[in-house]
């Protein structure tokens, strides 16, 4: 069955706390999107969110950063409270520096590609984190389509991964509902981020039970 990393892009920000605590329960994760505004076209949120719900959330923080060169804020995210941070590795020439200081800090190391991005730019860094996350849409937005072309990726991804005995999740992000995350887990996916599927519905909890059934 997959974890569900609802992203709280698709929640009410002035209820934020209240959408939180729907998915408490069913979720393991709570997947933040850090967009600057120049990686991505759109601008969220800072490090100062992920401070504030690291008090009122027991789930794992899933920090998801669209930044250009990421490094120069790992350790501020890592103080903050991120139990995950994400990298993309088009974001900076030093990306293996960048998952280094994640590790450093004693965070979860993610590497992230785009839908443009084949899995063997990758390749060097498996060896060394906890997660990747390929991108099932182009970054910057919540409410895209599932890119259906990512799946051969995650097949890619999860037949290194037994080749080389790793153990990273294998995550997925955007356009994720109850029949892409199927497609996507049966390819070896292990963590679905779901925004718009999630917090667009009347109850956010049973979106996130209707991943997990799919998955079954
Ligand atoms: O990183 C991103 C978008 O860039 C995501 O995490 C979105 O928040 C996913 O939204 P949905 O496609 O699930 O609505
Ligand atoms: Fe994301």
């Amino acid at each position: 069955m997959i974890k569900v990393s609802p992203s709280i892009l698709s929640a009410d920000y002035l209820n934020l706390q209240d959408d939180i605590a729907k998915v408490e329960k069913d979720a393991e994760l709570l997947h933040i999107d850090v967009m600057d505004g120049s990686f991505v076209p759109a601008i969220s949120y800072g490090p100062n969110w992920v401070k504030q719900i690291k008090k009122i959330s027991n789930l794992e923080l899933d920090v998801h950063l669209m930044v250009v060169n990421p490094e120069r804020f790992v350790d501020e995210f890592a103080d903050k409270g991120a139990d995950i941070i994400g990298v993309h590795v088009e974001a900076t020439p030093h990306i293996h520096r960048a998952l280094q200081m994640i590790k450093n800090k004693g965070v979860k190391a993610e590497v992230v590609i785009n839908p443009g991005t084949p899995v063997e730019s990758i390749k060097p860094l498996l060896y060394m984190v906890d997660q990747v996350l390929v991108m099932t849409v182009n970054p910057g937005f919540g409410g895209q389509k599932f890119l259906p072309e990512t799946v051969k990726k995650i097949k890619q991804l999860d037949d290194i991964k037994k080749a080389e005995g790793y153990d990273f999740d294998i995550e997925i992000d955007g356009g994720v509902n109850n029949e892409t995350v199927k497609k996507a887990a049966d390819a070896g996916a292990t963590v679905a981020v779901a925004g718009s599927y999630v917090f667009g519905a009347d109850d956010p909890a049973s979106r996130v039970k209707a991943l997990k059934d799919a998955t079954k």
